[in-house]
């Protein structure tokens, strides 16, 4: 079934409407309500994160309204009464967003995204923001990851058939550009975010003409760039031959660009291929492998000494495949009371990492003026101004007898107003400058905390502020029940 002014807004959770209509019953829907956006740890045990999925929150954000059909399907499925669809139909967002800038690197509990709106709007778009982030910035951090080994060589997306839907190829894709990744074969996301697109051939080329080198052949007389896929019958014997065969026979009316490997020990493939083109008086022909790589194949492969000049990944990218959900929160921290006054508000846990910090947050980097290294990230309560102090103590927000004090810094606010009343107040980067600033912000961090195994852990703190100011809201808390 298909409708003409189908909308986003029922792309939510039914208890996300189910609350709205309760708070709206009682009339406490317009009430501010700041929630925080955050994940708890680092995705693939990684030592930070790539954030990405703004973009699209804010087009969310800006469509976000009940269409009629949307109404209409409440109204008959969910037997919502007539006035509370009144009140839907008047919905759209009219709060607050701050959020990290696209390509920022984060770590586990930062406030990624700042919601401060009407309690009922800030609910209702909870789900669609999850969804969003979490994806996104889940596959920018593996795609970082996939960057870190490969470092300057050429890496290639080639996810798309593989990939969960329609929607996560494209959203993947820009994820993985923002991560690191420099082409994409996916035709679409090149037209949509100006990626630069890529391709060579598929064995079903070599299979339809049952002959490898009259497959070559043809694919020269009709393409001026030719990659070769060498690994349909015999790399070795027939493959890497038969394409060098055909660059021979082309000559300058080609360029030889050179030959993927697919499958087989991609190691010593490479390896004899290399030296088989070498040989042929093609040095700089390159040689492109794919087939189910990830990180840790391509390292274990650079240490195999592999003669690979440009990688194709697609599966273990797109799909975030060791660790299929970012687990990214969407938490209350604080509600305006019946005074009109902002009251915070806590969820305990038994496990002290999943306790939630109240309270409007701000977050910092923590950068040390000397050597321009983040000395880490620093979480403040909205009044506090660590940009105007000379002397900074952070602690560990858990284990705190872990402190160092630190000065001669700039803490760096990484906030950026997204939504005031509703407005959009911010421009979008273009893509490639999100994933140079990607790159950039990578710079101020150790190798250290950017190693793919085992990284160190970066300093994620709470002001002294916000941690006496926990402590209280706990203490509030244990004394309500006790
Ligand atoms: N030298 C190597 N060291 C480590 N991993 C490798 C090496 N060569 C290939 N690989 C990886 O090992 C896996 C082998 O995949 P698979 O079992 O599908 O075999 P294959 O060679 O691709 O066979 P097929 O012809 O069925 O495609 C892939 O993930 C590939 O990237
Ligand atoms: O392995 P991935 O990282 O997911 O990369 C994408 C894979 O898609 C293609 O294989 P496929 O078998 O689908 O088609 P082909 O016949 O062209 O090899 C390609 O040859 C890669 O192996
Ligand atoms: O262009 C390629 O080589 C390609 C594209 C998608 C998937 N696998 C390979």
């Amino acid at each position: 079934m298909s409708y003409q002014d189908d909308s986003l807004a029922l792309h939510t959770d039914l208890y996300q409407i189910n609350m709205a209509e309760t708070y709206w019953k009682d009339g406490i829907h317009n009430r501010r309500a700041v929630f925080d956006l955050y994940f708890r740890k680092n995705p693939f045990h990684n030592g930070y994160a790539i954030f990405a999925g703004l973009e699209r929150v804010i087009s969310y954000i800006q469509n976000f309204r009940f269409s009629e059909s949307d109404l209409a399907y409440l109204k008959e499925e969910a037997g919502y009464e007539e006035a509370f669809l009144d009140y839907l139909k008047t919905v759209g967002f009219t709060g607050n967003i701050k959020s990290v800038c696209e390509g920022e690197v984060v770590f586990g509990n930062e406030p990624l995204l700042r919601i401060e709106a009407p309690l009922a709007e800030a609910q209702l778009i909870e789900t669609a923001l999850l969804n969003i982030v979490n994806y996104q910035t889940l596959i920018a951090t593996k795609a970082s990851r996939i960057k870190h080994i490969v470092g300057d060589q050429l890496l290639m997306e080639f996810g798309t058939r593989r990939a969960q839907e329609i929607d996560a190829a494209i959203w993947g894709t820009r994820a993985a550009f923002i991560g690191g990744f420099n082409a994409t074969s996916n035709v679409r996301a090149g037209k949509l975010f100006g990626i630069p697109i890529t391709g060579t051939h598929a064995h079903s080329m070599i299979q339809a003409y049952r002959d490898e080198y009259k497959a070559f052949t043809k694919y020269a007389q009709s393409h001026k760039d030719c990659v070769f896929l060498v690994d349909t019958y015999d790399t070795l014997k027939s493959g890497v031959p038969n394409a060098i065969k055909v660059a021979n026979e082309f000559g300058k009316r080609i360029n030889f660009i050179g030959i993927r490997l697919d499958s087989g020990d991609i190691a010593y493939l490479s390896k004899e291929a290399r030296k088989m083109l070498d040989e042929a008086g093609y040095p700089n022909a390159k040689i492109f492998a794919s087939n189910d790589l990830d990180e840790s194949t391509i390292l274990s492969l650079q240490a195999q000494g592999a003669k690979i000049d440009a990688w194709g990944v697609g599966t273990k990218l797109i799909t975030g495949y060791d660790q299929p959900a970012l687990g990214a929160v969407y938490k209350l921290a604080a509600i305006e009371d019946e005074n009109g006054k902002m009251q915070d508000t806590i969820k305990i846990s038994g496990n002290p990492e999943k306790v939630t910090t109240p309270g409007m947050k701000k977050l910092y980097r923590i950068v040390n003026k000397n050597n321009k290294r983040a000395e880490g990230d620093y979480i403040t309560l909205e009044a506090e101004k660590p940009d105007e102090e000379k002397r900074l103590k952070m602690f560990h927000p858990v284990h705190t007898y872990i402190s160092k004090y630190v000065t001669d810094f700039d803490a760096q606010y990484l906030h950026h107003d997204i939504f005031v009343d509703g407005k959009l107040v911010y421009e979008c980067p273009e893509l490639k400058e999100i994933q140079s600033y990607a790159k950039k912000q990578l710079d101020l961090f150790w190798e250290e905390y950017k190693r793919t195994i085992n990284p160190e852990d970066y300093a994620v703190d709470l002001s002294q502020k916000t941690w006496d100011n926990k402590m209280e809201n706990i203490r509030k808390v244990r004394r309500s029940y006790s």
